[in-house]
């Protein structure tokens, strides 16, 4: 795995959202902020923005297929080359955005930046930032897959025009994406105004944040788990519909604080586990392995810090559907407790299975 100095690495931020979203609003925000940064912006269409002094480099289209043609793990080629340019011109820019106007799916993009060694040591995924329409979004979760992987995959969600909706709708569609992904950061925004630090320079897909927030509505069900402190999101088993009369798992609409409904996403789960110690290596890494081989195609996104067992380093990794990434980062802090946690979202988790599969490399 990657040599740990990520902090040396340029930070990429992966810019996604359905069409019409605001992407470029944001885009043109970022870039004319004064914030004395250099920042090179990745389109799949050249000149799309017309920005003086800041690069834009335009890529055609080419996917490469990985692992022998798995269809969940594709890599831009055209990505490779471009980076590789850039990296040639180090010290002219401190980030770089990608831009994934016309790309339905987020993942080829990330997984670039695991898979081709010299990405890999020049440059670090810092987050996949997803602008989300407040009017719109709903209907289209219903009607395009694209639109529910693009939440799915987020770190920073931008839920942008809520000048367009009222109090209830807005509530409404920010308790669908929290169905989907309850660990994105979310911002509400009008013209996609918020400050550059909040989609800027979140460090590892904001993995610490995303596995220290235990939202509230995880825990509101049967499946809480004291013994292992066990959030899991999904927890539905089709098989056994216990929500009879229930909109087809979509109007299971406890209250919760700040009003938010909670809603079950019959395709969309995520599935967080936490173990109260150490794991063993030894045992963990093959499971993972196998597990993301076996089921990545269904996991957008897999994300979890360990302690391992004689290990004063914690372990951190993230993973693209089968690809995955991770190395030994910092120290665990003298009075730091050591847990280890996971994180999966995907489509269809089997959560009983990566339950029993990672409570299993307990040390
Ligand atoms: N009412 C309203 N309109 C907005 C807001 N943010 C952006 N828009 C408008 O929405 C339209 C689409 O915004 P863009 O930034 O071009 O969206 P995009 O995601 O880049 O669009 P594509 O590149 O076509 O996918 C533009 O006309 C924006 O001015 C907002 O918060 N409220």
């Amino acid at each position: 795995m990657a040599d740990p100095t990520p902090a040396e690495k340029i930070p990429v931020t992966v810019l996604t959202g359905y069409l019409g979203a605001g992407k470029t609003t944001l885009l043109n925000r970022i870039l004319s902020e004064d914030h004395g940064q250099k920042f090179a912006v990745i389109v799949n269409e050249f000149g799309e923005i017309g920005i003086d002094n800041d690069l834009v480099v335009g890529a055609d289209e080419e996917v490469f297929e990985m692992n022998n043609g798995c269809i969940c793990c594709t890599v831009r080629g055209d990505l490779i080359r471009i980076i590789e340019g850039l990296m040639k011109r180090r010290g002219k820019f401190d980030a770089i955005i990608v831009e994934t106007t016309g790309l339905a799916d987020p993942a080829p993009v990330a997984q670039t930046f695991f898979v081709d060694a010299d990405v890999e040591n020049a440059a670090r995924l810092d987050a996949v930032v997803t602008v989300a329409d407040a009017k719109w979004l709903s209907q289209r979760l219903k009607d395009a897959p694209e639109a529910k992987n693009q939440i799915a995959f987020a770190d920073v969600i931008l839920l942008n025009k809520t000048d367009l909706v009222s109090a209830e709708e807005l509530a409404e569609v920010e308790g669908r994406i929290r169905a989907i992904n309850p660990y994105a950061k979310l911002h509400k925004t009008v013209q996609c105004a918020v400050s550059l630090d909040a989609v800027i320079g979140r460090n590892a897909f904001d993995l610490e944040r995303i596995l220290e927030i235990e939202p509230d509505f995880l825990n509101a069900e049967d499946d809480h788990d004291h013994g292992h402190d066990h959030h899991d999101h999904h927890d539905h088993d089709h098989k056994h519909d216990h929500h009879h009369g229930h909109d087809h798992g979509h109007a299971h609409d406890h209250e919760h604080a700040g009003g938010l409904k909670h809603y079950h996403d019959e395709e969309m789960q995520s599935v967080a586990l936490t173990i109260s110690g150490d794991v063993d290596p030894e045992k963990f890494l093959p499971w993972l392995n196998d597990y993301v081989q076996k089921e990545g195609i269904s996991i957008l996104r897999s994300k979890g810090i360990l302690a391992f067992k004689d290990e004063p380093k914690r372990f951190v990794f993230q993973g693209v559907h089968m690809i995955l990434d991770g190395n030994l980062q910092r120290e665990w802090k003298p009075g730091e407790q050591r847990v280890s946690r996971i994180v999966f979202i995907g489509r269809h988790l089997k959560g009983d299975e990566i339950k029993q599969g990672f409570l299993a490399c307990a040390a």
